[in-house]
């Protein structure tokens, strides 16, 4: 990727098993998803791509860029550059999590709310620079699927910040009418150990605990893509799926839309935040969220782009990093479902297991 001050330089890549999306130089820059939204629709631009926040009364980081190129492959994958944390912050600390989930378990029980998605965040400083191009590749590495994104959020954060990261959550791919969605939630950790391996994902798909709370999230999206479709398939029983270091449960959707000229980035902007990382209800959990956490910024909404056909893919922002201008802080986050079932110090632990997407691309040794 090229980082020079250019005209023309790598604003935006998204790498998938199907091809990687590369948009290069800027156009104009927008922090309101709706005016990016109505700028697509009436002509004035013809493609963004970026960021929509977690909440969508923050600021979206998009772009009108001046190229979008498609290449049939994902990212060549490099193995991460062996790196050193000079200081590991956490935000809350492990404790105030823990406590966290405890109240949130007492809130599901009072019958405030129904699922609600606990995050916390992680400072991280590094005494070598790190360069985008390198972590991207490495992002890439760390998962079979070679997903992996990079995001310049400068235009819009205002210095040279990049957000990274390697989701393996598809919001929605939308080509012509078709649109799919591929919602992940209930976890389990991954093991060296073949044979545990299996068996933990084994006992994830029938988790009752991990069940309900993936439901969630595929009614919500059934609620939300049932008026603009003609027709909708989401199966019943979900599929276990895995990234480097987690099984997940994940239902792959199907709709046809009613009216054409909706556009991926109206499909984004209608779905996300999902109860993956929010809740449900949504307005009550995006309280709760708002209430004990530091704002989550990008994390938790929506990285992809769209065409000027309205075809587009977005992927849920998460198991990503935001990397400062200085090249040697970041931020990245990690948060997990909470639901009536959930055990506090399980729920802490699988944060720690997310984290470590970021933690091994970055070269950082973690226990
Ligand atoms: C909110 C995150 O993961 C979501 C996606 C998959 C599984 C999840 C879970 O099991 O809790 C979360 O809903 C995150 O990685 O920060």
């Amino acid at each position: 990727m090229s980082t020079s001050d250019g005209d023309d330089r790598e604003v935006f890549v998204l790498s998938r098993p199907h091809g990687t999306v590369r948009a290069r130089g800027r156009r104009r820059a927008f922090t309101d998803t709706a005016a990016a939204r109505a700028a697509l629709s009436t002509g004035d631009v013809r493609a963004i791509t970026g960021a929509i926040p977690f909440d969508p009364a923050d600021n979206a980081a998009l772009v009108e860029p001046k190229v979008l190129d498609v290449d049939a492959a994902p990212l060549t994958p490099v193995p991460p550059t062996p790196r050193e944390a000079v200081s590991m912050t956490a935000h809350p600390d492990p404790r105030t999590h823990r406590d966290r989930v405890v109240a949130a378990i007492k809130q599901i029980a009072d019958g405030v709310v129904d699922k609600v998605v606990l995050a916390r965040a992680v400072d991280i400083v590094i005494g070598q620079p790190v360069e985008v191009t390198d972590l991207l590749a490495a992002l890439a590495g760390g998962n079979v699927d070679h997903n992996a994104f990079a995001v310049d959020v400068g235009a819009v954060i205002g210095d040279d910040s990049w957000l990274l990261g390697s989701s393996p959550e598809v919001l929605l791919r939308k080509t012509g009418q078709v649109v799919t969605c591929r919602p992940y939630a209930g976890s389990a950790r991954r093991s060296a150990d073949l044979t545990a391996d299996r068996a933990a994902a084994e006992a994830l798909a029938s988790s009752s605990k991990d069940l309900a709370e993936h439901r969630f999230v595929v009614d919500y999206l059934r609620d939300r893509l049932a008026p603009v479709s003609s027709d909708l398939d989401a199966p019943s029983t979900p599929e276990v799926r895995s990234t480097g270091e987690i099984w997940h449960l994940a239902t792959p959707i199907r709709a046809t839309l009613r009216d054409p000229s909706v556009t991926a980035l109206d499909l984004a902007a209608l779905l996300s935040p999902t109860p993956a990382v929010c809740g449900t209800p949504s307005d009550v959990a995006a309280q709760l969220i708002r209430d004990v956490e530091d704002p989550r910024g990008l994390y938790g909404g929506a990285v992809g782009w769209c065409d000027d056909a309205g075809d587009g893919e977005w992927m849920v922002t998460i198991r990503c990093l935001q990397l400062a201008a200085d090249r040697h802080s970041l931020r990245t986050w990690a948060g997990g479902g909470i639901v009536a079932q959930s055990d506090p110090q399980d729920e802490l632990d699988e944060t720690t297991a997310k984290l470590a997407t970021v933690l091994n691309a970055l070269g950082i040794a973690h226990a």
